[in-house]
């Protein structure tokens, strides 16, 4: 079942129409990513979500329900939202920051302990050092990290994120989205995410929305939007020049490996994207390799020759 349904929706500022019948679903436990230029209405689609933007027409639903019949104090409860500069209470410590929602539903205080003693070890953020720190003695990392668990720690099903890694630097970024991404599918939480930067799209999304002057353009999988563009915006928008590349990141070594060999000198764990895998052949002049489960026996091999073939335009 979808966990939403966006159907037909349109909305309006005076004459300036901003997002432009724009119907689209997400299905539960999956990450959608939207992505297109400045001022194409991406915020505002999202913010519609939560009634955080009125809706001018159109219909969405929330795990069935229209979001319009839920009372917005619940909905807001349910449904979790991080933003860009991480909006946290500047006075108040991380915990109490991360406390925030589950004290408005009331949770008794050993599961709101119990519970941000969780989200900050899922973090990497130690408790002992950080549950009492106020946000200015966090570095912009920690602090983003911890809107982050703000945002989930009430359980939501649904955690809507606008630009949440806009601010980091891309080390500490990709650290950032492979937390998410852990801590997504250990909870199973429904996320759409909004992003300027399609390398995130395609790295956090199981679907694309691309998005331009209100319009939604293509909403499909990383691999759709790559090999069949639905318009030449979307094209543009996800590069010409590294399309195979980017493909290739998509595609897991173990589904396209072939049979196992004696003899090759040299191994790659299986676990490696196709990208990641022609990275290292490269870099180790080796024409074909073996590959390897997480206990280092031998489950195929592939060679430089089929990596060429498999980057190809289908
Ligand atoms: N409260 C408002 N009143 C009038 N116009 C608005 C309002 N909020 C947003 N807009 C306009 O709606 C359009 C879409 O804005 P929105 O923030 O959704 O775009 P976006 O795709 O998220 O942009 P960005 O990537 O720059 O954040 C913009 O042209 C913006 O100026």
């Amino acid at each position: 079942m979808s966990m939403i349904e966006i159907r037909n929706v349109t909305k309006r500022y005076g004459a300036a129409t901003v997002v432009d019948n724009v119907s689209m679903e997400v299905e539960k436990g999956s990450i959608t990513v939207i992505v297109g230029t400045s001022g194409s209405g991406k915020s505002t689609l999202m913010r519609m979500i939560n009634r955080l933007v009125p809706i001018t027409e159109g219909k969405i639903f929330v795990g069935g329900r229209n979001v319009m019949d839920v009372e917005v104090t619940e909905l807001r409860r349910r449904i979790g939202y991080a933003i860009q500069g991480h909006g946290l209470f500047p006075h108040r410590t991380v915990a109490q920051n991360i406390a925030t929602v589950p004290q408005l539903l009331e949770w008794d205080s050993a599961r709101i302990a119990a519970r941000v003693e969780e989200l900050l070890g899922l973090f990497n953020l130690d408790p002992a050092t950080f549950a009492d720190k106020y946000p200015h003695q966090l570095s912009g990392g920690q602090q983003q990290r911890v809107g982050v668990a703000r945002a989930l720690a009430a359980e939501p099903e649904l955690l809507l994120m606008d630009e949440p890694f806009g601010a980091l630097d891309p080390v500490i970024r990709g650290k950032a989205q492979d937390d998410l991404l852990a801590i997504q599918k250990q909870f199973g939480t429904t996320i759409i995410l909004v992003t300027h930067d399609m390398d995130e799209a395609f790295h956090l999304g199981n679907q694309i929305a691309v998005m331009s002057q209100g319009r939604l353009l293509q909403c499909s999988t990383p691999e759709k939007i790559l090999t069949e563009p639905a318009d030449p915006f979307v094209q543009q928008l996800t590069g010409t020049s590294d399309r195979a590349l980017k493909l290739m990141s998509l595609l897991p070594l173990k589904e396209s490996m072939g049979p196992a060999k004696s003899g090759l000198a040299y191994a790659l764990p299986q676990s490696l994207s196709l990208r990641d895998a022609l990275a290292e052949m490269i870099w180790q002049g080796v024409d074909e390799a073996a590959v390897q489960d997480g206990e280092k026996a031998p489950v195929g091999s592939i060679s430089m020759t089929r990596l060429l073939e498999l980057g190809r335009k289908a």
